[in-house]
C-alpha cells in the first residue's frame, strides 16, 4: 500500500509522507499560526495535513480525513472537503508570493470520500490578473478523483494587511 491509499483507524499513526520530489512546506512560517481550522491538530481526529512543494514550487498536501469530518455515513462531509480546498488553494497563492483572501471557491464533488483515509491535494496557480489569482486544485487518491476546485484569490489591500 502507498501513503495515499492506506486506511487508518482513529488514533493510529498516519503516513503523510510526500512524493519523492516534494519538499516539506512550513505554512506557519509564511502565514503565521492562524490556520488552525484545518491543519491545527496534527494528531487530532479531524484533519491531519502536511504541506509540500514539488520541484516546480506548486503546493500539494497529504490529508487524512479523520472520523470528525464525517458527513454521509463513513464518508467526509462536503464542508470538510470544501474547508480543505479553501485552505490548500488559498495557501497555494500565498506560497506563490501573493497575500490573498479567497473571494470565490467553486468545487465539484466527484466521488464520496471515505473517512480515515489519506488523500492528496494538488494545486496550481493558473493565472494572475491584477489582484486576481486563480488557483486550480484536485483532491484524489490513486485513480479516484474526489473533488476538483477553482479558487479565485484576491490580494488584500495594503490598508487591510496586518
Ligand atoms: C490579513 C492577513 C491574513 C493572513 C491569513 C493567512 C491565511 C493563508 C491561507 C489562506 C487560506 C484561507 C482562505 C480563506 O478562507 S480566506 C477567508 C474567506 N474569504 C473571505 O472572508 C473574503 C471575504 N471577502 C472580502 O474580504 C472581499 O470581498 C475581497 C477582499 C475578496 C474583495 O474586496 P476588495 O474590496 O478588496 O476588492 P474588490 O471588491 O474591488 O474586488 C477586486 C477584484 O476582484 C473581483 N472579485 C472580488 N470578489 C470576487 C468574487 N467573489 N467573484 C468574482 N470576482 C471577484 C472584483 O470583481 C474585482 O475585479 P476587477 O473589477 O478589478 O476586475
Amino acid at each position: 500500500m502507498t501513503a495515499s491509499s492506506e486506511e487508518h483507524a482513529a488514533g493510529a499513526a498516519v503516513d503523510l509522507s510526500g512524493a519523492p520530489d516534494w519538499t516539506l512546506f512550513d505554512a506557519p512560517s509564511l502565514v503565521g499560526d492562524s490556520l488552525r481550522f484545518v491543519s491545527g491538530q496534527p494528531d487530532g481526529d479531524r484533519f491531519r495535513v502536511r504541506y509540500f512543494r514539488d520541484a516546480e514550487q506548486h503546493l500539494h498536501a497529504r490529508i487524512w480525513f479523520g472520523p470528525e469530518t464525517e458527513g454521509p455515513p463513513g464518508h467526509a462531509h462536503g464542508g470538510a472537503v470544501a474547508a480543505v480546498m479553501d485552505e490548500g488553494l488559498g495557501l497555494a497563492a500565498w506560497a506563490a508570493g501573493y497575500a490573498i483572501v479567497v473571494g470565490n471557491l467553486n468545487i465539484s464533488f466527484r466521488a464520496m470520500l471515505p473517512i480515515q483515509k489519506v488523500v492528496t491535494l494538488e494545486s496550481r496557480v493558473v493565472s494572475v490578473e491584477g489582484r486576481k489569482i486563480m488557483v486550480h486544485g484536485r483532491l484524489f487518491c490513486g485513480d479516484t478523483l474526489f473533488a476538483e476546485g477553482q479558487c479565485l484569490c484576491i490580494t488584500i489591500k495594503k490598508e487591510n494587511q496586518s
